[in-house]
């Protein structure tokens, strides 16, 4: 029986996850995934990217049929389809990064020591949005953060959003332990602050 199939019923969602996920997270060797005959959920795709993508496709919308491959991302038009993918590819597998359930986003969950912390990381983020005039969504409850990237007119995923997300990931690194390392939550938080863990349970008062 081709268990492995079977979407996981994570809160309530279902999440779709390749089964060898964990080998090509960081290792790449899962370079050729199988694909799930599986529609897109509300949950994080976290399959690694096949290596055929979807075309430009002016009018990207999701469908309510099977999609062949699950986790193809959904360019906006005028994009570089195979230079995205590739760089995309690399990026998804050297970082906890995801492609949104919908296929035209970036999405990562940031939690941070403090509240503080959080809000100056937000700041940042905004003074270089504000700049590359691309502006993420987001969610904060407390200490955690959902980002995601998404080009909304034309609508789909663009080079800008990939060039954000790594934009986010490098100022993460330079906060250093005020980063706190956290799963990636099975259901994507992007439009509510449902799933979020705020962390106030645990945190200790603030300066
Ligand atoms: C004129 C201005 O640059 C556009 O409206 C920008 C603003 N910020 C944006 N941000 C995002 N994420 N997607 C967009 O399509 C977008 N468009």
């Amino acid at each position: 029986m081709l268990s492995f199939l079977a979407p996981r019923l994570v809160r309530g969602q279902i999440q779709t996850r390749h089964p060898l996920a964990h080998l090509s997270r960081r290792s790449g060797l899962l370079s050729q995934p199988s694909r799930t005959l599986l529609p897109p959920t509300t949950a994080t795709v976290r399959s690694p990217l096949p290596t055929r993508m979807s075309s430009n496709s002016s009018s990207p919308s999701p469908t309510s049929q099977t999609p062949p491959g699950a986790s193809t991302p959904i360019f906006g038009p005028n994009t570089d389809a195979e230079a995205l993918t590739r760089d995309l590819s690399a990026f998804l597998s050297t970082t906890p990064w995801r492609l949104s359930a919908d296929r035209m986003g970036l999405e990562r969950h940031f939690r941070f020591r403090t509240f503080k912390d959080t809000w100056a990381y937000m700041t940042t983020i905004a003074a270089h949005s504000q700049s590359a005039r691309h502006h993420p969504e987001w969610t904060n409850v407390y200490s955690s953060l959902h980002v995601r990237w998404t080009t909304h007119a034309p609508r789909g995923l663009s080079a800008k959003d990939l060039a954000m997300a790594r934009l986010c990931e490098a100022e993460a690194a330079k906060l250093g332990d005020k980063v706190v390392p956290v799963e990636q939550p099975a259901v994507a938080v992007g439009s509510s602050a449902e799933g979020m863990e705020c962390g106030c349970g645990e945190a200790k008062r603030e300066k």
